[in-house]
């Protein structure tokens, strides 16, 4: 690869390759790279939202939070528990005392100990064909680019909601106290997570929906499920629509809503907004070097991450259907083969697309939900195993948890597994692993032995139940 060279103008400079998003784009330029001459454009933080904002520090929350709902655990199996307080200030200094140093750490070593990466910190804007505006007051173009910019929270056109003031997951986290009335708009994977959250460190939740279920994208049971236990805990309001946001005179902010019995108000002292995430593709101009978008945002990519402009790639939240960090990475890994290896492409693959929300319950998926198996016409058979069932569901005195699992009645070939109860993120891998290597029900459940009484056995069970042909 060639060394840097001058473009034709003396103020641009060309590149062999330049990305944009230090996210999961950050992990591509690794030392088979040190001949290439790379940019790097960042607009906010290094290590983009999954290390900054999302999976890892709700991740650290979410753990604190399972910590201090122990007590409420605990009374039913005969021990007796009190939370004496969450010392807020403490949590969040010691989550982001750790995080904040890996980026900033990361930003050193790039922008410092790289010497064939140079780092432009601003927000990158395409002025031309494979030429970019850095933000910085410097115009780049290079051979190839790598647009992994990610996506940002939307905000649903609710009256009054940008003078009123609302968080976002991307402010939340770093409140300077926890308040004492939360209300959480949306019911996707965010309100999921954060209500948990909030509500185990002893703030009143209230989570505003617009569906008349709480993550309703799960197999309608788990999200039925989930609904009726988040119920138990949070004030859990269905079929609402949020119109206007108002800010009270004793600073409390006044949530108007529409729902089926009329109008009704929500007073919080703080105001969530979880309504999905858009793609950042509408910060970079796109059409002035020919990229291509579907309808909502994404950048069209094709099975090798290829965008419709010959060198320039897509990955992660700007281009993907799955907003998930491991199909970041797994995207990542594909566009660095494909750089390398340029007559020897790789194919992404989003077969088995595994998520799980860490809320409480925690739920996991994997494959087709019944719904959508029977939406397209795909004959299948189901089976499910409760929690409450299994050795050491007993254990847990678990009233609520159930894993299923969804086969093809011929082969056995599993087709999905919906489980919603304690480690069901864990719980639910030997199934991911299973799909993704072709192994049928029957074979998974008795071609090996399960631990006893070890959670897995609640899948163990699930499989034997499947009415196989
Ligand atoms: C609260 C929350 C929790 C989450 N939890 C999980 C989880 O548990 N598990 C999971 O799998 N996923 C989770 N996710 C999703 C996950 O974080 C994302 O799917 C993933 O981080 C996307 O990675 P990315 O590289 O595509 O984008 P990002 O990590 O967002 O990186 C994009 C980078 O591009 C930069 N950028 C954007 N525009 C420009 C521009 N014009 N110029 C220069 N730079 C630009 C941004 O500043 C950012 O740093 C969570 C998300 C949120 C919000
Ligand atoms: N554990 C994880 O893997 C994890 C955790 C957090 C976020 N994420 C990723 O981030 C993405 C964004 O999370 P999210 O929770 O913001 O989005 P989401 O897509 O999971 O859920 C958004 C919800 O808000 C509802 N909604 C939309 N507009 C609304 C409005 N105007 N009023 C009320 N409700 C409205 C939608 O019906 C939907 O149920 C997720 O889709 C997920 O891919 C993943």
């Amino acid at each position: 690869m060639s060394a840097s060279r001058r473009g034709l103008q003396h103020d641009v400079r060309h590149f062999d390759l330049v990305i944009i998003g230090t996210g999961s784009g950050n992990s591509i330029a690794d030392e088979r790279f040190a001949d290439w001459d790379i940019a790097i454009v960042e607009k906010g933080v290094f290590g983009g939202t999954c290390l900054n904002v999302g999976c890892i520090p709700t991740k650290m929350f979410v753990h604190t939070a399972d910590v201090a709902a122990a007590p409420r655990a605990g009374g039913r199996l005969g021990v007796d528990l009190s939370l004496d307080g969450v010392r807020w200030t403490d949590v969040r200094d010691r989550i982001f005392g750790r995080i904040d140093p890996i980026s900033e750490g990361g930003r050193r070593w790039r922008a410092e100990e790289n010497a064939n990466v140079t780092v432009y910190e601003g927000t990158a804007r395409f002025v031309g064909p494979k030429t970019l505006d850095t933000g910085t007051g410097e115009v780049i173009t290079a051979d190839r680019f790598v647009i992994a910019a990610g996506s940002r929270p939307v905000v649903p056109d609710v009256a009054d909601l940008a003078s009123v003031g609302y968080h976002t997951s991307d402010t939340v986290m770093r409140l300077d106290e926890l308040p004492r009335r939360l209300t959480i708009l949306g019911s996707g994977f965010v309100a999921a997570e954060f209500a948990h959250v909030f509500s185990s460190f002893g703030v009143e939740v209230t989570v505003v929906a617009r569906s008349d279920l709480l993550l309703r994208h799960e197999d309608a049971e788990i999200a039925a499920r989930f609904t009726s236990v988040a119920a138990e805990k949070w004030d859990v309001r269905l079929s609402r629509k949020a119109v206007r946001a108002e800010r009270a005179s004793d600073g409390s902010v006044r949530l108007h809503l529409e729902g089926p019995d009329g109008a009704e108000v929500v007073v919080s002292d703080e105001l969530l907004v979880a309504v999905g995430r858009r793609p950042n593709s509408d910060l970079l101009d796109l059409a002035a070097t020919g990229v291509e978008l579907h309808p909502d945002g994404r950048i069209v990519v094709d099975e090798y991450q290829r965008t419709s402009v010959e060198g320039i790639f897509a990955l992660g939240d700007i281009s993907s259907e799955y907003q998930l960090k491991h199909v970041a990475n797994h995207e990542a890994r594909v566009v660095q083969h494909n750089l390398l290896n340029p007559t020897d492409l790789k194919a992404s693959d989003h077969r088995f697309v595994p998520a799980a929300v860490f809320s409480s319950p925690q739920i996991a998926s994997v494959g087709l939900t019944e719904e959508q198996a029977g939406a397209r016409g795909i004959r299948y058979v189901s089976a499910s195993q409760a929690y409450a069932s299994i050795a050491y569901g007993w254990a847990m005195e678990d009233t609520t948890g159930f894993a299923k699992v969804l086969a093809d009645p011929a082969t056995g070939q599993i087709l999905g597994a919906h489980i919603i109860g304690p480690q069901a993120s864990s719980v639910i891998q030997p199934i991911i692993q299973a799909m993704s290597f072709g192994l049928d029900a029957r074979t998974m459940a008795r071609g090996q032995y399960w631990i006893h009484p070890a959670m897995p056995e609640v899948i163990e069970n699930a499989l034997l139940n499947l009415p196989l042909d």
